[in-house]
């Protein structure tokens, strides 16, 4: 049996702003997706803001319903059967809500494990076990306000766990999380392999995705845009070299310029504090050094590298396809989603 089957999801939104000329916006979140997860297995949805992610993780964990088609976790309708659905999954989500941050780790333990049922007998045991799993055992007596937001994480994913799902929702474990309590995060989310456990992820984070997931989805407009392994992915971009360039004030303009040069593929830059990091994905072996820093004339430039094509790349040719579609633009599938419509 399927940990996970989704078919031809749908969400729409209804919203209305406006006090005097009231506006009522439909949009369409979700617009289709369908998937399936094999049990134990690590599955990653990957997309940018406002994709429908948390939207899609939402409607498989019962907090909202299908506008239409249908979803199964362990063959349990999401609709028509919610109470079966809830009781083998467990969902955590990111940031600082859900944590009683006056008690110790212990004692929120022990709360949620009153609140999901967990049996007196086995309480004790169960809670020690997931403070080994997620390496809080010895810290357990300390008051969460005292922790660190990777400790509260893996405090949150010991939470979501007590009941022993068999299917773990994680949106985005790891945001805000410095990068070495997310790479002890990381090997938290890959124990939980070793008793079986499936595990649904989203992150905005690639290495993360790419060491830790089986197969990915990538979805983009409210739609899946590319499914398969992270070296499947990689491989739609295995033609290309990638040229980074340490940038200080490139503009829209200067990466559209980047983007017209022929022989150029794709073009992302990524606010790095006071700098960016601007890929110019090239074909390969197309040695367009010089012509993208002439696209670039009159800002300050630093280290400039040509390097192999990584998941990141792969995700933001995926992405970017997505979205230029017909010229129409960065954005424009998103845009397409939200009507206005006089209420
Ligand atoms: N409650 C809501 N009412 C109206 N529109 C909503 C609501 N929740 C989400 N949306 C819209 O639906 C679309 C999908 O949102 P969703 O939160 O599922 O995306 P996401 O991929 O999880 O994004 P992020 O990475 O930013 O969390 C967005 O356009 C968003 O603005």
């Amino acid at each position: 049996m399927l940990a996970i089957e989704a078919k031809n999801l749908r969400r729409t939104y209804n919203s209305r702003t406006g006090f005097l000329r009231p506006r009522r916006t439909v949009t369409e979140a979700v617009r289709g997706v369908s998937f399936e997860v094999a049990r134990g297995e690590l599955f990653g949805l990957l997309g940018p803001n406002g994709a429908g992610k948390t939207t899609t993780i939402k409607m498989l964990n019962t907090l909202l319903l299908p506008t239409s088609g249908t979803a199964r976790v362990l063959g349990h309708d999401v609709a028509s059967d919610p109470v079966a659905v809830r009781r083998r999954i467990g969902y955590v989500f990111g940031g600082d809500r859900g944590l009683y941050d006056r008690l110790s780790a212990l004692d929120n333990l022990r709360y949620f494990a009153e609140l999901y049922g967990v049996e007196p007998r086995d309480q004790r045991r169960r809670i020690a076990e997931l403070l080994d799993l997620v390496g809080l055992a010895g810290r357990e007596k300390e008051r969460v306000e005292g922790y660190s937001r990777g400790m509260r994480q893996r405090l949150h994913i010991a939470r979501g766990l007590l009941h022993k799902p068999d299917v773990l929702f994680l949106d985005e474990p790891s945001i805000g999380v410095d990068p070495v309590a997310a790479r002890d995060l990381r090997r938290t989310v890959a124990d939980l392999r070793t008793d079986g456990t499936t595990v649904l992820l989203t992150t905005h984070y690639m290495a993360e995705a790419d060491e830790l997931c089986d197969r990915i989805a990538v979805i983009a407009g409210g739609t899946i845009q590319a499914l398969g392994t992270p070296d499947r992915l990689k491989s739609r971009v295995q033609e290309r070299d990638i040229l980074e360039i340490e940038a200080y004030g490139a503009a829209d303009e200067h990466l559209d310029r980047i983007r017209e040069l022929l022989g150029v593929r794709g073009v992302a830059a990524e606010e790095r504090g006071s700098r960016q990091a601007v890929m110019v994905q090239t074909e390969r072996g197309a040695d367009l050094h010089s012509r993208v820093l002439a696209a670039l004339d009159g800002i300050r430039i630093g280290r400039v590298v040509t390097r192999e094509p990584t998941l990141e790349d792969a995700y933001i040719a995926i992405v970017e396809e997505s979205e230029s579609g017909a010229d129409r633009g960065p954005g424009a599938a998103a845009a397409d989603r939200s009507k206005e419509v006089v209420a």
